[in-house]
């Protein structure tokens, strides 16, 4: 097993949240054993304790990574989201303090295309209220308001990964599929980009919304744009309880403009499955409501745990942050026969002259160097001829430059 800077048994992996086992077998197969599991996510207090001693921290959408919350993780090496979405981390602030984010971009995007599919075709049934009728010992036998999804509009928001899953299993049901997207996007299929978001609530049956939470889309559903949603129609939401005004949601409900909802995402959730989830959308018969769980599926997650566990093994071991969401991305070979220095700095002009300096001064070989920069931090990886002894001073050197946020060797 190669060594790093670190003996990996003192390598603290932090995975909180119910983080798939595949992660922790990924983990111990590359010899890492220091390995600690929450499967929920912490109170600050306790997640401030806790990240101060980690080395990586692996967490999904619930855990908030603030500046301040990083700030105290003065080990922290890098963070894994084992989900899509990164916006529950100070991504800046990561990146300041030299900590490179990953996250798997595209292994529960299936499973979010199919719920939202399976709920529009819900929705324009009208089974969540005939559903809780019947439990309540009600029987709505009735066509009235029933549709088939064939020849409906379905208007999706956000035509990425996930909106272009939505389309494609939408469309092959017989529906007429709509995007708007603030971005030129490739129409797949017989989709149509539509302008604004406007003219796609006018002319959709169901609206379904797939953009990240940004402080564009934050409350970008609110009530003018629910009244311009067509009499009857609906709203599905599994992108960021922060996309949609719920109280307007559930006024629209009550006041009949809307047909029902599928909400997936709410702007306060339970921190684990023994909290208590409140929202003004409970007990409204057509409201479909879900409990965050549009990426939980054991393939998605048994993917996803493989997939972010081996971006961080493979920063831990070899250094490369390719596909890091906030970091300047580089992708190394392997490093045999020649010692590791890794230098994470902010990038001012003369950076390159001083950690540069120090290898000329000592007369020691490079045999690769590779540099990325970002406006406000660099990364550069150097490979030199030198012994352990050797690299260990060229290390503590590198640390001494003014501007360095963080430097490691791998042996
Ligand atoms: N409910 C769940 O369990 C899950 C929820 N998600 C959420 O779904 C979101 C979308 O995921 P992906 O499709 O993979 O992301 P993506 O990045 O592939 O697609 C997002 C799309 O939204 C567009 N967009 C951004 N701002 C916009 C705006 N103001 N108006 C219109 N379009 C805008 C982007 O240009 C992009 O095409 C994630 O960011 C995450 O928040 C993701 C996975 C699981
Ligand atoms: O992948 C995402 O962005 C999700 O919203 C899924 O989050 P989760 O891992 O289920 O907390």
């Amino acid at each position: 097993m190669a060594r790093t800077s670190y003996p990996k048994h003192e390598i603290r992996i932090l995975l909180l949240e119910g983080i798939s086992q595949n992660a922790v077998e990924q983990f111990r197969a590359a010899g890492y054993s220091r390995i600690d599991q929450f499967d929920k996510s912490l109170p600050e207090d306790e997640l401030r304790r806790q990240v101060a001693d980690a080395h990586f921290i692996g967490i999904r959408s619930r855990t908030q990574l603030t500046a301040e919350v990083l700030g105290e993780a003065r080990r922290l090496l890098a963070v894994g989201c084992f989900c899509i979405g990164t916006s529950q981390v100070d991504l800046d602030a990561a990146e300041r303090l030299g900590i490179p984010v990953f996250n798997a971009p595209y292994s529960n995007t299936r499973s979010v295309a199919e719920l939202v599919v399976a709920e529009a075709i819900m929705l324009m049934r009208g089974i969540p209220r005939k559903n809780a009728a019947c439990h309540r010992g009600g029987w709505e036998k009735s066509a009235a308001g029933s549709h088939e999804a064939r020849g409906k509009t379905i208007g999706i928001v956000g035509y990425g990964h996930i909106g272009t899953q939505v389309g494609l299993i939408a469309e092959n049901l017989g529906m007429r599929v709509l995007f708007h997207d603030i971005e030129a996007k490739l129409a797949l299929g017989n989709a149509r980009p539509v302008d604004s978001l406007d003219s796609l609530l006018e002319q959709s049956d169901v609206v379904t919304l797939h953009v990240p939470e940004t402080p564009a889309t934050r409350l970008m559903i609110g009530e003018p744009q629910l009244s311009r949603m067509r009499r009857g129609s609906h709203l599905i939401n599994a992108s960021r309880g922060s996309v949609v005004d719920i109280e307007a949601l559930a006024a629209a409900l009550r006041s009949g403009h809307l047909g029902g909802t599928a909400v997936d995402v709410f702007p306060v959730e339970p921190k684990g499955n023994d909290d208590v989830f409140e929202s003004p959308l409970a007990g409204i018969d057509n409201a479909l409501l879900t409990p965050h769980i549009g990426g939980s599926t054991l393939e998605a997650q048994d993917n996803i745990g493989l997939e972010v566990a081996a971006k961080l093994v493979r920063y831990s071991d070899n250094g490369s942050t390719l596909s890091a969401v906030n970091f300047p991305e580089v992708t190394l070979p392997e490093h045999t026969g020649s010692r590791r220095l890794l230098h994470i700095h902010r990038n001012v002009p003369g950076m390159m002259s001083r950690v540069n300096g120090i290898f000329s001064q000592r007369n020691v070989n490079i045999d690769g160097q590779y540099l990325r920069t970002h406006p406000e931090v660099g990364y550069v990886v150097i490979d030199v001829d030198a012994s352990e002894e050797q690299a260990t001073e060229l290390k503590e050197e590198l640390a001494a430059i003014d501007g360095t946020l963080r430097t490691r060797i791998l042996y």
